[in-house]
């Protein structure tokens, strides 16, 4: 810059002596920059979290109901078999899970959210962060979790639940076991979903597959292990054909001489 256009000031200094109105942070553009902002201290928070399981739940479940103490020993039974846990970091099934997944010496981790009547995080979450959007907070629950159990709750709770759902049903995750924990809690809406939603054809007969419903914790957690050994069987699988692929096309003798030992191993 030369003649009038020169500055006599160095921007460090013109961003340190600005003062002026302050509607731009209630502007969507400086929204945009503290949303992405959730994403990268969500992400930095979790990305070498390991295998973990999401468990969510009612916020008004009291220390002394039998799914407080259901969600503390599925959150310890978790932990014995190598998993984080994950939850909303709030009172009631959440604090359970928290509770027993420090207990038993995992990871524990509360995904929490700014809420007008809010407490703040639970005293048994390890590792955690207080969101300011739901939409961010629902992305971490899934990323970072390879299944959902989900116990008995409301609103907050059913919201998750049909989050996986939709995701699973519409292959944006695949193999994404979720468990309803709670027989005669959640048998109500499952007979609904047969009998009404898949009778008036709003969803087909193998969406009704993408959950189980269990009363027993031990049973919840060998259905996710279950799911995860197939998974991983599926993945190695899928990356074996990728690699077959690969050198196939870089030697297509291979690929005839595999041609050949299948025609001849089929008798044809
Ligand atoms: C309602 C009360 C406190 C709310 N505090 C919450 N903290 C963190 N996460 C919450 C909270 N409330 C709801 N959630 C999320 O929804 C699910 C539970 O909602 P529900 O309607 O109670 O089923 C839960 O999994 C959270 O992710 C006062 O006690």
């Amino acid at each position: 810059m030369r003649r009038n256009q020169v500055q006599h000031s160095t921007s460090e200094q013109r961003l340190l002596d600005s003062r002026g109105p302050s509607d731009w942070v209630h502007t969507d553009p400086w929204r945009v920059l503290r949303i992405q902002s959730e994403f990268i201290e969500g992400f930095g928070m979790l990305a070498e979290l390991g295998a973990a399981i999401s468990v969510f739940g009612s916020a008004r479940t009291k220390p002394d109901d039998p799914m407080y103490l259901a969600a503390e020993e599925l959150a310890r039974k978790l932990v014995a078999s190598g998993y984080a846990v994950i939850t909303g970091g709030g009172p009631g099934v959440m604090e359970a899970a928290n509770k027993g997944a420090s207990e038993a010496g995992g990871v524990s981790v509360g995904l929490g959210i700014e809420l007008p009547f809010e407490n703040g995080l639970n005293e048994w979450v390890d590792i955690g962060m207080n969101f300011r959007y739901f939409f961010t907070r629902k992305t971490m629950f899934v990323k970072y979790a390879q299944g959902f159990v989900v116990m008995p709750g409301g609103f907050g709770t059913l919201d998750e639940l049909f989050e996986a759902l939709t995701l699973a049903q519409t292959r944006k995750v695949t193999s994404f076991p979720v468990v309803l924990f709670g027989s005669s809690y959640w048998g109500g809406l499952a007979d609904w979903l047969r009998e009404t939603m898949l009778a008036d054809g709003k969803i087909s007969a193998a969406d009704l597959d993408m959950f189980t419903i269990t009363d027993s914790v031990d049973e919840a957690v060998s259905y996710i292990i279950k799911a995860a050994e197939l998974a991983d069987a599926a993945a190695e699988e899928a990356a074996s054909a990728a690699a077959q692929q690969v050198a196939e096309a870089e030697n297509p003798a291979a690929r005839e001489r595999r041609e050949e030992r299948r025609l001849g191993s089929d008798g044809s």
